[in-house]
């Protein structure tokens, strides 16, 4: 008899991909995040074209593929309200606040997020945490502050490196190493106030609605504690 192999990170992506489609209510404009999982969302989108007259994007990569496969994209200005965002999280915690920005378009998923009825995460089981802080939190900064940004995050015991790479913001990420972050919303209030800084990666102010994730026992549901 052959053993079940486990899947991998990569199958547990499309599955979770695939779970989140039944949350798009056909006929709404659909909020679409950034990343390798919502990559694997995107693909499986023209599987459901005819519930999709437009979408929001918040990055120009994800704009780039919604757009090769024939979807509308709308600039956000266009737009008052989402029914549903669909974004992974590099980590989750049980209160459903994240850190996101790995694959750094940070500013724009919390300005799409931030107009969206709910949040649904997807994301694979490496992602869920009891505290957040094991994955750098990423925050965008005006390049001429990352030197005084990059030494507060020091005070407060990080450990951090300027990432190479230039957000389509045309603003730059420190990414911050070792903090363990027990008050999500505290941190996020903190890090927003400083001067130079454009968005911390910490959402928790508006954290997930619900979290798709993708497990070796199939796609487990966790929604919000009303
Ligand atoms: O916040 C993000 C991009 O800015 C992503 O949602 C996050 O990095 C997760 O990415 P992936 O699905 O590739 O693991």
């Amino acid at each position: 008899m052959t053993e079940k192999q486990p899947m991998s990170q990569t199958e547990l992506k499309r599955l979770v991909a695939r779970a989140a489609l039944d949350y798009i209510v056909p006929g709404e404009i659909l909020g679409v995040g950034t990343g390798s999982t919502v990559d694997q969302l995107i693909d499986q989108l023209p599987g459901i074209r005819e519930r999709i007259p437009a979408c929001v994007s918040s990055s120009e990569r994800s704009t780039k593929r919604l757009e090769a496969l024939g979807f509308k994209v709308l600039d956000m200005n266009e737009v008052e309200s989402i029914g549903v965002y669909i974004d992974g999280a590099d980590e989750i915690d049980p209160g459903f606040a994240m850190i996101k920005g790995g694959g750094g378009a940070l500013t724009r998923e919390k300005i799409v997020a931030s107009i969206s009825g709910k949040f649904v995460c997807i994301a694979d089981a490496s992602k869920k945490v009891d505290v957040l802080g094991r994955f750098p939190l990423p925050v965008e900064v005006i390049p001429m502050a990352a030197g005084a940004i990059r030494r507060r995050l020091e005070a407060l015991g990080a450990s951090v490196k300027l990432r190479d790479f230039v957000t389509d913001n045309g603003c730059s990420i420190l990414d911050a190493a070792g903090l363990s972050i027990s008050d999500p919303k505290a941190l996020e209030d903190e890090i927003n106030s400083w001067p130079g800084v454009v968005t911390v990666g910490l959402f928790a102010h508006r954290g997930a609605d619900v979290l798709l994730l993708g497990t070796s026992e199939g796609v487990k549901t966790f929604r919000k504690a009303e």
